[in-house]
């Protein structure tokens, strides 16, 4: 499998190319990054033995290289662009980064459906996060009084993060909209009750130290159930990701969400 990887000098990108240099089955035949000064990724002392040209715009990766796969872990501006283009062109995209807005993610699938190429949009790689957001949607039948608080490294650019979004997609998949707190309930401090969505509270926590966590509390009479993920190191989003690229292969439509293909 020949992969791209969008976004190689950032902290997932460059996560993301050790993984795919590392996989017995995936070849590395590009890396790309337009702000990058590099020509060829041997220039990157962590990289230092590997000849693998650096490409700077998109047009220059579908004349130069055969790629099946792009991998892309960028920025919430560049990511709808990268996405499009790779399937117009019919490189499968196995996107990670966040911040598509809903009526981007469903253009994107009308687009992959219409080119009969798969690929994937997953707000969160890691099996974890996965099963922690089904495990609240599941909960969510019994408890629809729920908060939503998510904990990130504080370099992040988009908030809410794309895991909260996902987590509160699927548990309104399961309980609709629901009035919570005091109907009458005012905020002193502007922003004190978090974002709504659907009548869900969502909290963005950014400080240094944190990687990736995330907190979904429910509360019952007389009773609460707190589901929570932490990912310690970015390494926990590769298994998802390598998985991800082999799925991918094998389906015509542009899946949002790597629970649908486990
Ligand atoms: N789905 C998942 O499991 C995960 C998703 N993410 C998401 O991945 C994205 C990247 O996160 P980080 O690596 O922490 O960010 P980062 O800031 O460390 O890296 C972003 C990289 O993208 C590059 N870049 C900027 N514009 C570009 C463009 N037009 N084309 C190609 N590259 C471009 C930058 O130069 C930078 O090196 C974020 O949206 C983040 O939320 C992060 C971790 C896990
Ligand atoms: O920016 C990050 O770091 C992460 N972004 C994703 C998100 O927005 O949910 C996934 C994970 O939480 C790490």
């Amino acid at each position: 499998m020949k992969i791209i990887v969008a976004g190689f000098k950032g902290k997932m990108g460059a996560t993301a190319t050790k993984m795919v240099l590392d996989t017995e089955d995936f070849e590395l035949v590009g890396v790309y990054d337009p702000y990058a000064e590099e020509n060829h990724l041997n220039e990157l002392t962590a990289f230092a033995d590997v000849d693998i040209p650096v490409f700077h715009n998109k047009e220059d990766i579908v004349e130069k290289t055969q790629a099946d796969v792009w991998i892309d872990f960028t920025v919430p501006a560049a990511a709808y662009e990268n996405t499009r283009f790779a399937l117009k062109n019919g490189i499968r995209p196995v996107v990670g980064t966040t911040g598509f807005k809903e009526a981007e993610v469903k253009e994107l699938q009308t687009l992959a459906a219409d080119q009969s190429v798969g690929g994937l949009i997953a707000p969160n790689f890691a099996i974890g996060a996965v099963l922690m957001m089904q495990f609240a949607a599941k909960a969510a039948q019994y408890f629809p009084d729920v908060e939503i608080i998510e904990m990130h490294h504080d370099q992040k650019l988009d908030a809410p993060s794309g895991t909260a979004i996902k987590t509160a997609e699927m548990i309104y998949a399961e309980r609709g909209t629901h009035q919570q707190g005091h109907p009458d309930e005012k905020e002193t401090l502007e922003g004190a009750r978090g974002a709504d969505y659907k009548g869900m509270k969502i909290h963005s926590v950014r400080l240094p130290g944190l990687v990736a966590h995330q907190q979904v509390q429910f509360g019952s009479t007389g009773e609460g159930l707190t589901i929570r993920h932490d990912s310690f190191d970015r390494s926990s989003f590769m298994t998802g990701v390598a998985l991800g690229c082999r799925k991918v292969m094998e389906v015509k439509t542009l899946i949002y969400g790597l629970e649908n293909l486990l």
